[in-house]
Order: structure tokens, then sequence, then C-alpha cells
């Protein structure tokens, strides 16, 4: 990691060889260590700072997504630094509502963020309690980005029967392509009612990918055309990493007042099988 270029970060051993490590900027998870390997990707031309997010790792997409809504782009809670409160199993971050929320997003709301590393997983937990005395919407995310080999042999399985919203062409509706998703380019895809569990192989490795109370998942790729154009990413840094995001975009979230809502993405390490290889 670019030491100069990243905010300070906390640590979390977790059983086995698992170790987290998060900064209260964003409530960012910067990185996931588990079964001898890194499991997620952080560029290292990553920086931060006022609207700037950090390129990798999991933001925090909240209360809007992408330019959804009127605020900041993927909203404001991955650049804003959150209260750390670490706990013996889990890092904690605390984010309420102030100034600078109130500008984009007139609300009075109670976020946390739970991350919690096992023997063989990782859980992030995003918690948004409704402290105001109307009712609100908000959209939300992980926008985890994980480590691949090589995104040329990157497979996505469990989304073959969904039809999805292809945000990288005008948001169309297209229908299941019942294979599982492969990138040759651009992917930029959010999926409805995506309930099952999902794998993620690159012909060596395989991580299963589940959500709880996310409805949808976004997959993300900005293949080698666009990637060449965003200052934060390294050359061909598009190969390291797929966004499979925990979301829930299409139907917002709606808190009454003292409601609470959470949504949780959980990242398992499983070895490699041969059924899940490219043309296998
Ligand atoms: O560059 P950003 O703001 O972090 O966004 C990265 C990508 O995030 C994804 O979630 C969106 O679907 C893409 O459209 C977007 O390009």
């Amino acid at each position: 990691m670019n030491a100069t270029a990243l905010p300070a970060s906390l640590q979390l051993n977790g059983p086995g060889d698992s170790r987290v490590e998060a900064s209260a900027f964003g409530a960012h998870v910067l990185s996931w260590r588990c079964r001898g390997r890194e499991r997620l990707y952080l560029s290292p031309n990553a920086s931060f700072g006022a609207g700037k997010a950090i390129r990798g790792g999991v933001p925090v997409i909240f209360p809007q997504f992408a330019l959804r809504g009127g605020g900041p782009r993927h909203g404001f809670a991955r650049t804003l630094t959150w209260e750390a409160d670490p706990q013996p199993t889990r890092l904690s971050f605390q984010l309420r509502d102030r100034e600078e929320t109130r500008r984009h997003w007139p609300h009075r709301f109670e976020a946390a963020l739970d991350i919690e590393p096992g023997e063989d997983r990782l859980r992030i937990a995003l918690t948004v309690r409704n402290s105001d005395r109307a009712a609100f919407e908000f959209s939300a995310a992980l926008h985890t980005y994980l480590a691949v080999g090589d995104i040329d042999a990157t497979l996505v399985h469990g989304l073959e029967d969904r039809g999805y919203v292809d945000s990288a062409h005008g948001d169309a509706a297209c229908p299941p392509t019942d294979a599982p998703v492969r990138f040759d380019g651009e992917v930029d895809r959010i999926y409805a009612d995506t309930q099952r569990p999902l794998r993620i192989t690159d012909g060596e490795h395989m991580l299963r990918c589940e959500a709880e109370g996310f409805a949808d998942t976004v997959v993300w790729n900005p293949g080698a055309g666009l990637a060449a154009g965003m200052a934060d990413l390294e050359p061909d840094g598009h190969r390291r990493f797929v966004c499979v995001e925990a979301a829930q975009v299409l139907q917002p979230v709606r808190l009454e007042p003292g409601q609470a809502w959470t949504g949780a993405q959980i990242l398992i390490v499983e070895s490699s099988s041969a059924q899940y290889r490219i043309g296998g």
C-alpha cells in the first residue's frame, strides 16, 4: 500500500490467518488476507481526500448509487471520516448526519459499518437508522473490488437466469444471458433480486459471495478503454479486479422514523473447482 497516499488504518486479526485492514475515511476496507493471499484489489495509485474516494477495497455507497440522486456520485459516505469503534472481533465505524451530509441529503440518520473476519470469510454489514421525524429513502451498496489473477479468465456464476440493467448502454433492460458473466470490455450491470450465492472464479481460485438485506447485485469492470482514462488505476489495473457489489439500487430502502435496515455482504474462500473453470 502507498502509505503517503492513503489514510491511517486499523487492523484486526480474525481466526486462522484472516486479517482485515480498514480506514475511518469512508469506513473503507482496504485489505483482507485469508488462506494465504490478499482477496481484495487496492490500486497502488489510490489516493483520498475531500470528495475523492479510494480506488479499490470496499467503498461504502450511501445514500445514493451513481448519479441516481442529487448528491455526490455514489453518495457522501465513502468520502467522509467515520467514527471508529473497534471491538474484539470486529472493526466498527459510525457515521451520523452533520452539516456536510445535510447539505446533500436533508435527513437525520445513524449509519454503522461492521467488519468481521472469520476463518474462511469476511462479513461486512451496513446498518442505517432513521433518527429523523419523517420517513426517508436511500440506496446503498458495498462496492467490493475482488482481486483476480486475470480478468480474461474471470467468470461470475449465479446470474445466468437473471435479466439486468445495462448501465454501460443507457440503462437498457437486457434479458438473461444463460451464461456466466465474462469480461471482454466494459461490463457495468445491475441485476435485480439476486438472492442466491454467487461464485467468482479466475481459473485458479474461487470465492463465494453471499448477501443479506441487499436485493441487487452490481457487476462492474471498466475494461481497457475506460481504465486507461482513470488516473488512480495502474496501467492494466482493470485486469486485476472485478467489482461484485451487494446493492440496493433499483428499489430504494424506505425507513420510517426510528426504523433501521441492515444489508450485509459475506465473502467466503472456497477451493478451486474444475467445474467452474472456463469452458468447464
Ligand atoms: O469511479 P467511481 O465513482 O468509483 O465508480 C465506479 C463504478 O461504480 C459502479 O458501481 C458503477 O456501476 C459504474 O458505473 C462506475 O463507473
